[in-house]
């Protein structure tokens, strides 16, 4: 199990100087949607020249053009670049593909996705990397989560890797680390913190425990 940093709500230097402070105990950064939109890729960029050995994802939440975007995100730097579930299988198919070529990772973000069951089944046989569960920001405002979505898909993936996202604090790790996703994302849960190096240490030592 991994613990991915999101980072939503900073510009690049601000980005920069909070890994610098959690660096040793994260697995990914993640630069964030608000992030690319403010940004661009070159935030991608930046943090990958920063922390060389760190894995970056980048947020792209890819929706159409998906091979284009997928390859001018690896050439920023990404590791890990994301699509949406709700997109076109056309469009899936296509992000696999250049990021089999570029060497890199895709993610699939299952926001809005209704019958989270199916499409699983179906991304997982596209072969995609990762499936991830998220609440994203709206529906955390009232109140939801993704725990039951995990267990879904925990029962259903069988070749790609699962995760979680959306408000994970430390308060429901404890809950989020029982149904076993391969990666756990975090973002306010360290970056609100006062203290994010131990928050950071903290999730990262019961991750490592399971
Ligand atoms: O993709 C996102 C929002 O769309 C966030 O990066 C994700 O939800 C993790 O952040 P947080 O833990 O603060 O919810």
């Amino acid at each position: 199990m991994e613990l991915q940093l999101a980072l939503d709500l900073v510009n690049i230097p601000e980005a920069i100087e909070l890994v610098k402070e959690v660096e040793e105990h994260i697995d990914i950064v993640e630069i964030g949607t608000p992030v690319v939109i403010n940004e661009g890729l070159k935030a991608v960029k930046e943090m990958k020249k920063a922390f060389p050995n760190l894995k970056v994802l980048a947020d792209l939440k890819i929706m159409d053009a998906a091979g284009y975007e997928v390859m001018k995100a690896s050439e920023a730097g990404a590791d890990i670049i994301t699509i949406l579930g709700a997109a076109e299988d056309m469009s899936i198919k296509g992000a696999v593909e250049e990021a089999k070529k570029q060497n890199k990772k895709i993610l699939v973000d299952m926001i809005a996705v209704k019958d989270i069951e199916t499409r699983a089944k179906e991304l997982d046989a596209i072969g995609v990397d990762y499936i991830c569960v998220h609440t994203g920001y709206d529906l955390q405002a009232v109140g939801q989560n993704s725990f039951e979505d995990l267990k879904a898909i925990k029962r259903v993936v069988k070749n790609a890797k699962t995760a979680v996202a959306g408000g994970i604090k430390m308060d429901t790790l404890p809950e989020v680390i029982k149904a076993n996703p391969d990666l756990v994302i975090v973002g306010g849960g360290i970056t609100g913190q006062d203290d994010k190096k131990a928050t950071a240490a903290e999730m990262q030592k019961l991750i490592k425990q399971g």
